[in-house]
């Protein structure tokens, strides 16, 4: 069993690296970590990096998670091959672009690049977005998944990740006490459904929701509060449509053995509590 011990950083392939930065850094609130030459590296919490934009196709979209061990990636590999997922090696030169010690990169079963990294960079340098956006911190993904029963024996046989809930088929997985750090979302093509960041508070959701508006970033649902984490919630559209999720108050599972996985509809209600209606292409098929 791989043992995921947080996520990591996604890296987003961009057409328009300088619009991808100024949307991360005066719209979404991140901070340079570093430009170098066809990449730009931002933070949003103590680590060195929490997502790298670089030049290349949008449709290049990886996630990577963290392992405790560098044997837990040879462990890994081996696993992955005898399932049929064929497994690389990061090089070293590829390893220092991700500010990492090792890695290797498989696909999911719906095709989605995962990376999984040993020693990932943490910084020196406090993270203070250039917007106050009160972000605490990068803390989730949604993943395209074409099976969701499939996905989801997928994770959480071959993974630590465990079901918190269900909305319809799409589980909400947890890797350690936070209600959820994958989302999958039936979709029938591989890609990150959407990027979440952690705000500090409701204020905080609700000042970003004025400030997107104001500057006509295309909201994609919300503001409203999740059933499933509890958590108040804003999703709105960044660059080459890739969907960004700001949210605060996200519930911890404590004390798994009194935790009982919950069902929730595929439909509105069973995705905002407030009533919001979610503008998200997977849900107008
Ligand atoms: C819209 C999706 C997949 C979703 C559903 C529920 C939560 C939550 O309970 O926090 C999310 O964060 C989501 O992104
Ligand atoms: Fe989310």
């Amino acid at each position: 069993m791989i043992k995921l011990a947080d996520v990591s950083y996604v890296r987003l392939g961009t057409r328009d690296l300088e619009g991808a930065t100024h949307f991360a850094t005066e719209y979404l609130g991140l901070d340079v970590a570093e430009r170098a030459k066809g990449s730009v590296y931002f933070k949003s919490d103590a680590r060195e990096h929490t997502l790298c934009y670089f030049e290349g196709d949008p449709g290049d979209q990886v996630v990577c998670f963290e392992v405790e061990e560098q044997s837990h990636l040879d462990e890994a590999a081996a696993q992955l091959e005898s399932l049929g997922h064929p497994v690389r090696r990061g090089t070293a030169s590829e390893a220092a672009l991700r500010k990492v010690h090792d890695f290797i990169a498989f696909r999911d079963p719906t095709g989605n690049p995962i990376e999984l990294a040993w020693r990932p960079a943490y910084s020196g340098r406090r993270y203070h977005g250039a917007r106050d956006a009160g972000i605490t911190g990068f803390s989730h993904v949604g993943l395209c998944s074409s099976d969701l029963a499939r996905d989801e024996a997928f994770w959480t046989k071959v993974t630590n990740a465990q079901v918190s809930d269900r909305i319809g088929d799409a589980p909400l997985l947890r890797i350690d006490e936070v209600h959820h750090t994958i989302a999958l979302f039936p979709s029938a093509k591989p890609g990150i459904q959407h990027i979440n960041h952690q705000v500090e508070t409701g204020d905080d959701i609700m000042r970003s929701h004025q400030f997107l508006k104001d500057r006509q970033v295309r909201m994609v649902f919300g503001p409203g509060r999740h059933p499933t984490s509890s958590a108040k919630f804003l999703y709105f559209e960044g660059p080459e449509g890739m969907v960004f999720e700001y949210s605060s108050g996200v519930r911890e599972i404590a004390d798994e053995l009194l935790w009982r996985e919950r069902q929730f509809m595929f439909e509105p209600k069973g995705f905002c509590k407030w009533g919001a209606k979610p503008n998200i292409t997977e849900f107008n098929k």
